[in-house]
């Protein structure tokens, strides 16, 4: 393909207040292009002996503390970020050829923070916090159908308060890496690293 691959990276806490602005005018850019799932991620986690896993998460805040997703904590990367709380992120956007990769330590959100945002989220998506088994094998549909109904019942009797075992991580970036494609065009930044 014609073009010039270019890459940023920014790492340290000097950068990352640039760094995290220069993310935010890309989502941005992504959501005015009319990405689909804009803020989709690749979640990568690994156990404390190096296995890697991956798999797909939502982003819900990005600001000057970090990147926030929510799970549920017994989920397989739930229980690989109590034991080695570390992970990397990865933003495919190909509708403008740009990616971007964060990695960076991990903590839970307060407990306050979760609230708020498992209260902001619609019925349904609060039911499904209580009723998903997350990566635990399932034995039919009629069994999550079941357990769904079951806590539309009970919840939907009483408040429906987060579950202990649902909450946020906040990854706090210690590197962002920006890669993108342009036609015909060299890019260079003062903190370019490598290219390609
Ligand atoms: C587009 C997309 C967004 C998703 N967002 C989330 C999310 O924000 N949180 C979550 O726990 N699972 C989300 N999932 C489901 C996960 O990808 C995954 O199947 C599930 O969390 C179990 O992962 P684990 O067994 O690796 O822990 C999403 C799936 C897709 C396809």
């Amino acid at each position: 393909m014609a073009g010039q691959v270019a890459d940023l990276c920014v790492s340290g806490p000097r950068d990352m207040a640039g760094g995290l602005s220069l993310f935010r005018s890309w989502l941005e850019e992504a959501v005015r292009a009319g990405v689909i799932e804009p803020t989709a991620m690749v979640l990568a986690t690994a156990t404390c002996r190096g296995t890697p896993s991956v798999r797909m998460v939502l982003l819900k805040v990005c600001d000057e503390h970090g990147f926030v997703f929510y799970t549920n904590h017994s989920s397989r990367k739930g229980e690989e970020l109590a034991e080695n709380p570390q992970a990397t992120l990865c933003f495919n956007w190909p509708e403008i050829a740009r990616r971007v990769s964060v990695e960076g330590r991990v903590e839970p959100v307060a407990p306050e923070e979760a609230d708020a945002y498992f209260d902001s989220r619609p019925w349904q998506s609060r039911i499904g916090a209580w009723a998903s088994r997350q990566s635990q094998p399932l034995r039919s549909r009629a069994q999550l159908l079941r357990r769904v109904a079951y806590f539309s019942i009970r919840l939907g009797l009483g408040a429906l308060e987060r579950p202990s075992f649902w909450s946020g991580f906040r990854v706090i970036p210690e590197r962002i890496y920006f890669d993108f494609l342009e036609e015909n065009i060299s890019l260079t930044f003062p903190a370019v690293q490598g290219a390609g």
